[in-house]
């Protein structure tokens, strides 16, 4: 089968992938490659955080899971706070109950003073925002969307605010573009490292954001790779 690609301005054609092979991609990162996962989280929350102030830099709400697309999340609220952002945060269960890089990334946040609402009620409740980050669930969605993720997403959508999804909008599965119940319904997506090949045909902008890994990664996953971005950070993709 063909690689489905994805086009920037410039017309490159960049190779889309399924979960799975992104999850490889990830690994050979990590383990042959030796970045560690909070390095390239680091670049996803900055690169996010820039695209927060593209849609509005008043007041954000980053609402975050517990995976490592609510660890990005976290370091964006980090990085936005640090720019002045009236930042808020929810989380979809209680702060102890996050593991991993979430927790780690939430521990710097509650030393910088701000800490998180838990549930749907906190979405709804949450005061003047202006733009509401979206780092609940990303390519690793696995079956239908679960409460109380699926109440969040309800609670997000319901605010008719801007929404700047991470990697995936939530809710929608990373490979096939299905919506698993229910999805965040984002104004843009700010998609990592390559293309998934669910996002294809979405009616939202996206943008592809580089989160440092080098093209040995690609060449060793025998991954068709050109430099998409040239010489900035994130760039467009048309499907
Ligand atoms: N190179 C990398 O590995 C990086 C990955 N990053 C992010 O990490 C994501 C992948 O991380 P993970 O594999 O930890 O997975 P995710 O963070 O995509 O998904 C796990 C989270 O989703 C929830 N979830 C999954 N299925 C659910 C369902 N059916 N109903 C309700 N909740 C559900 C889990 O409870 C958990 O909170 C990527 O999409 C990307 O955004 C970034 O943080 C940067 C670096
Ligand atoms: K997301």
């Amino acid at each position: 089968m063909a690689t489905e690609r994805f086009h920037t301005p410039a017309d490159v054609g960049v190779p889309a992938v399924s979960a799975e092979t992104m999850r490889r991609v990830d690994r050979v990162a990590v383990d042959e490659v030796g970045i560690e996962l909070r390095q390239m989280m680091e670049n996803a929350g900055r690169t996010l955080a820039a695209h927060v102030f593209e849609v509005d830099s008043d007041s954000a709400l980053v609402v975050a899971g517990n995976g490592g697309n609510g660890g990005g999340g976290l370091a964006c609220a980090r990085h936005l706070a640090n720019h002045d952002v009236d930042v808020s945060l929810v989380l979809d269960r209680e702060p102890e109950e996050l593991t991993g890089a979430a927790a780690h990334q939430y521990r710097i946040l509650e030393r910088m003073g701000i800490t998180a609402g838990v549930g749907s009620g906190a979405v709804s409740g949450a005061e003047s925002v202006s733009v509401v980050v979206d780092a609940l669930i990303g390519y690793g969605l696995t079956g239908r969307v679960r409460d109380p993720a699926a109440a969040l997403i309800r609670a997000v959508n319901g605010r008719g605010a801007p929404v700047v999804s991470l990697d995936v909008p939530s809710g929608i599965d990373a490979t096939t573009g299905d919506k698993l119940g229910v999805a965040v319904d984002p104004s843009r997506t700010v998609t990592l490292a390559l293309p998934k090949t669910g996002l294809r045909g979405r009616s939202e902008p996206l943008f592809l954001a580089d989160i440092g890994i080098p093209r040995t990664v690609y060449r060793r996953l025998d991954i068709e790779y050109v430099n998409p971005f040239g010489r900035a950070w994130w760039v467009k993709l048309a499907s």
